[in-house]
C-alpha cells in the first residue's frame, strides 16, 4: 500500500498543475495524511530511550535557504556546549537510510521546495534528542511553517525550553548566490538548482517568514545580520549567546 502511496505523490506532483485549485503540497499533504497514521509509529518506535533528567535547552534557528545557518552552527557548536540538529540533514538521513518508508516522500518535497509533515520531521528531531542524551541544542531549519509549530507544541509540550530563535537576516540574491556556489562546489544536494530554489525561497516567504514573525512579535528573535563574512556573522552570533548565559 505504502509503494502504491509514494507512487501516487511523484504521479501528483507530476499533475497536480493542472488540478483545479489544489497545490502540490496541499495535494501531497492531502495524501499524507491520509496514509500516515499506520506508517509514522515507527518512527517513534526507532528509539525508546528517554530523554536526560534535564529539561533540554533548544535554540530554534532560522533563515532563509543559504543564509548560513548550518556553517554558523558549527561555529557555536565548537564555541559552545551545544549539539546540532538540521532538520534537514535528519531528513535526508531518513530519506538515504535503507527500508525507509518515507524516502521517496521526503524526496518529493525537498525536491519541490515544500515542507514535510511534521509527524516525520519532528519524531526525527525528538528521536535524534533523546539519542544525543545531550541537554542543549540548535535545531536548525525547524519549525519553518505554522504545521511544524503546531506539531512541535504537540509533541514537545512540557519537553523542552524553547530559549530564543536565531535569525539570519539575509537578502535573496545573496542566499541564492550562497545556495548554488554550494551546488557547484559539490554539495550533492537535489535542491541547489535554481528550479528549486525559486519554490524554497517562495516556501520561505509564505510559509517560514510569518513563524519568524510570530516569534519576533512574542519578543523571542535575535536577529542576526548574515551578510558579512561568516566570522564577522559569528562575532554578533557569539554575543547573543553571551548575552543569554551561555558560556
Ligand atoms: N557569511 C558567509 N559568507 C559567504 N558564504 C557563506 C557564509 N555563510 C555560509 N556561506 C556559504 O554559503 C553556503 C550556504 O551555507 P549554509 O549551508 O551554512 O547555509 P544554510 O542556511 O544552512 O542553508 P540551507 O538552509 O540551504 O541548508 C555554503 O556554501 C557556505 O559555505
Ligand atoms: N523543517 C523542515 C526543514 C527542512 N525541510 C525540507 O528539507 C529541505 C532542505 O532543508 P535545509 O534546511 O537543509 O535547507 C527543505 O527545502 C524542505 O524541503 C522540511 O520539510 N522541513
Amino acid at each position: 500500500m505504502w509503494r502504491a502511496f509514494t507512487r501516487l505523490i511523484a504521479i501528483t506532483v507530476e499533475s497536480s498543475s493542472s488540478a483545479q485549485g489544489a497545490t502540490p503540497h496541499r495535494l501531497l499533504t492531502q495524501q499524507f495524511q491520509a496514509h500516515s497514521h499506520q506508517q509514522i509509529n515507527y518512527l517513534s518506535l526507532l528509539n525508546n530511550r528517554k530523554m536526560s533528567s534535564e529539561k533540554p535547552k533548544v535554540v530554534f534557528v532560522l533563515g532563509g535557504p543559504g543564509a548560513g545557518k548550518g556553517t554558523q552552527c558549527s561555529k557555536i557548536v565548537q564555541r559552545f556546549q551545544f549539539t546540532h540538529l538540521s532538520a534537514g540533514d535528519l531528513l535526508r538521513e531518513e530519506r538515504a537510510r535503507e527500508g525507509s518508508q518515507f524516502g521517496q516522500l521526503i524526496e518529493d518535497y525537498i525536491r519541490n521546495g515544500q515542507i514535510v509533515p511534521v509527524e516525520v520531521t519532528c519524531s526525527l528531531l525528538e528521536n535524534a534528542m533523546k539519542n544525543s542524551g545531550k541537554t542543549r541544542f540548535l535545531i536548525d531549519g525547524f519549525p519553518r511553517n505554522q504545521d511544524n509549530l503546531d506539531g512541535w507544541n504537540r509533541q514537545m509540550d512540557g519537553k523542552a525550553d524553547m530559549q530564543f530563535v536565531l535569525f539570519f537576516d539575509c537578502a535573496e540574491d545573496v542566499c541564492v548566490e550562497r545556495c548554488l556556489g554550494r551546488g557547484q562546489s559539490g554539495s550533492g544536494r537535489s535542491d541547489d538548482n535554481m528550479e528549486s530554489l525559486k519554490k524554497r525561497i517562495q516556501t520561505y516567504n509564505n510559509d517560514s517568514l510569518p513563524i519568524i514573525k510570530f516569534f519576533e512579535q512574542a519578543g523571542q528573535v535575535k536577529t542576526i545580520d548574515a551578510s558579512p563574512d561568516a566570522e564577522k556573522v559569528f562575532e554578533e552570533v557569539e554575543r547573543v549567546f553571551l548575552a543569554n548565559g551561555f558560556q
